[in-house]
């Protein structure tokens, strides 16, 4: 038997089109948090509808501790579920919306809910006088509020801003462990879903391409769509001329495997272990970003210390950062 919920092989159809979950297996262990990451129409919601019970499943199954959830109606799973849009009640207070499901006099565990999602001292609030930062994590802490053995969230921070999006990740991360809660988390972003999971699943085309926790994730990609997906821009097979550097960087024999360079692999300034003409900057975070064309390999972004100044034609030398390369598995 396996604890927590175990997907088997789910095939999700909508009407004659190609399955939009496509045979998905996955486990998400008690007190653990997944996310199921992957670019727009991969079908992450429709699994995550799917866990829910607000989609039949055409094929497969879920069960949550070993007992199948087939014909178990969305109420009775005892899972919580979050949306982009918090779907918080306007006409009821903080505190009328955290207790929403709460036994009546629960205002110690509102009050310590609402410290959890740092909103604290929150209660009377109204809704309309929220940011949307604020309303995601009032959205938050009803969710928590009834311990769901299972919280699903569906990109809950997509409608925030980006720095907002990046303290939230964090401090949902925090909530979650802290109450020690199960979590399905769907994301489009990748450094959202490493911030937030104990374990990422990337999906494409309704297929789930590898689960891993984030950093096996992004030191071993298991494929070309993986490494893409996660940011890496460059492939290079590794017993090319041009990938010697590299493999010395890495301390890897040559071998028809390929290697794959994400931003920042080349590094502008440091002891160069190879040269690069540089094609255009643009700083970002007071770094500077160096798109350059290395033979061999192509263009890929070095990064480079703040306000260096290059021209378009520039030859700069390249030195290496291990971190920024993976080796894929053939
Ligand atoms: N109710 C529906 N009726 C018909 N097709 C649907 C329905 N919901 C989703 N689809 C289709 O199923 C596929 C998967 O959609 P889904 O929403 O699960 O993807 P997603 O990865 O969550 O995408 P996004 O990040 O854009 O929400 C898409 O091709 C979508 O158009």
């Amino acid at each position: 038997m396996v604890n927590g919920l175990s997907v088997r092989d789910v095939v999700v159809r909508y009407g004659a089109a190609a399955p939009a979950v496509d045979g998905v297996s996955l486990d998400v262990a008690p007190g653990s948090v997944v996310a199921l990451l992957g670019p727009s129409g991969c079908g992450k919601s429709s699994l995550l509808r799917a866990v829910a019970g607000l989609e039949p499943l055409a094929a497969g199954s879920v069960s949550w501790d070993g007992s199948s959830l087939a014909g178990v109606p969305v109420h009775r799973r005892g899972f919580g579920l979050m949306f982009q849009d918090g779907q918080l009640f306007p006409h009821r207070t903080v505190g009328g919306n955290v207790a929403y499901g709460l036994p009546a006099r629960s205002g110690a565990r509102v009050a310590e809910l609402l410290d959890l999602v740092g909103l604290a001292g929150y209660e009377d609030r109204g809704i309309a006088t929220l940011s949307g930062g604020e309303r995601q994590r009032v959205a938050l802490a009803r969710a928590l509020a009834p311990e769901p053995r299972l919280l699903l969230l569906d990109e809950p921070l997509s409608a925030l801003d980006r720095a907002l999006r990046e303290r939230l990740a964090v401090d949902l991360r925090a909530a979650l462990v802290a109450t020690g809660t199960t979590a399905v988390f769907v994301t489009h972003d990748q450094d959202e879903a490493f911030a937030v999971a104990d374990r990422v699943a990337v999906m494409s085309a309704g297929r789930l391409l590898q689960v891993d926790a984030p950093a096996d994730l992004w030191v071993r990609p298991a494929s070309r769509e993986v490494a893409s997906f996660l940011g890496y821009e460059a492939f290079v097979p590794l017993d090319t001329p041009a990938a010697a550097p590299l493999r010395e960087a890495l301390d890897v024999p040559p071998s028809a495997a390929t290697l794959a360079l994400a931003e920042g692999a080349f590094v502008v300034g440091r002891t160069g272990v190879a040269k690069g003409t540089v094609r255009g900057v643009s700083s970002r975070r007071g770094r500077s970003e160096v798109r350059v064309d290395v033979d061999g390999i192509g263009s890929v972004t070095a990064l480079g210390p703040v306000g260096g100044r290059w021209s378009v034609g520039d030859v700069v030398e390249l030195g290496v950062e291990p971190d920024a390369l993976a080796v894929l598995d053939t």
